[in-house]
């Protein structure tokens, strides 16, 4: 299934052609998170997340994906704890998905697909000053990945569906304040798994610490479709293309180990 999807795309898709692998990568990503393979480790600590909406600042189309972006010039939206030795500041949220129900996400676990992935990315401001600069270094940057699942609303998502509209070409930006990412998370913030792998867009840099939580998040079929209804297109381009398939296919694990922070 995974594998199709990822020929279609790669067939169908423009945006996907560009030169995919990272050249010598050894810890790219997305992967699949294998159930069996993946390594209880008792010493992950839960992490904690202090999320101030007073930091959100707005939203962008940035013809990839929409990114809510956040104020990190302070230490006022914070991750830490879980893998992580360092503090880690929040930059920016956003989401992949795909063209129907049946796949989206970039992560799998033992090769199911959700219909859509959240990544909420901070960069580690104990040793780096600007994210651009993180963005290059090993140990640079978190990333929270939450599944969204077709199920009931959610109330929290809906006042970012709202504002989606306003943002339907690549390059519109929207002022988008007082939203608290945290509402996004699954309850059980204590059952994830973590792994050394990369960004999944360009510039594709080995420098991510995933934390890919277990429980989904549930949404509704309509609020998904709202997602579908952005364009990878600017407003002047003559042919619009619908944002949809914004993933990236998978990538072999060569050798790493998955832990997990329940057995
Ligand atoms: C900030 C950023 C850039 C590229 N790719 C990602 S991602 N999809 O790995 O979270 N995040
Ligand atoms: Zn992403």
């Amino acid at each position: 299934k995974a594998c199709e999807a990822a020929e279609y795309i790669k067939k169908m898709h423009p945006m996907w052609q560009e030169p995919l692998e990272m050249p010598g990568g050894e810890r790219q990503s997305p992967i699949d998170i294998s159930l069996r393979k993946s390594v209880f480790d008792p010493n992950l600590k839960p992490f904690v997340t202090q999320y101030d909406p007073r930091t959100c600042q707005q939203i962008w189309n940035n013809g990839y994906s929409f990114l809510v972006e956040y104020d990190d010039t302070t230490d006022k939206s914070t991750l830490r704890g879980g893998p992580l030795e360092d503090k880690f500041r929040l930059c920016q949220f956003h989401f992949h998905w795909g063209e129907n129900n049946t796949w989206g996400s970039e992560h799998t676990v033992d090769r199911h697909l959700y219909p859509a992935e959240l990544h909420l990315v901070h960069w580690n401001a104990d040793k780096y000053a600007l994210f651009e600069e993180a963005i290059m270094e090993e140990n640079g940057l978190a990333v929270i990945g939450v599944f969204l699942k077709v199920g009931k609303r959610h109330e929290g998502l809906q006042k970012l569906v709202d504002a989606l509209p306003a943002v339907r070409h690549k390059d519109s930006v929207v002022e988008f304040t007082k939203f608290d990412p945290s509402c996004l998370l699954p309850e059980s913030m204590n059952e994830y798994w973590t792994y050394a792998g990369s960004l999944t867009t360009p510039p594709l840099t080995e420098a991510v610490t995933w934390i890919i939580m277990k429980q989904a998040i549930e949404v509704s079929h309509e609020q998904l479709a709202v997602f579908r209804s952005l364009l990878f297109t600017s407003a002047e381009e003559e042919v619009q293309k619908s944002m949809v398939n914004n993933f990236r296919v998978q990538q072999p694990l060569k050798g790493r180990t998955v832990r997990s922070s329940f057995s």
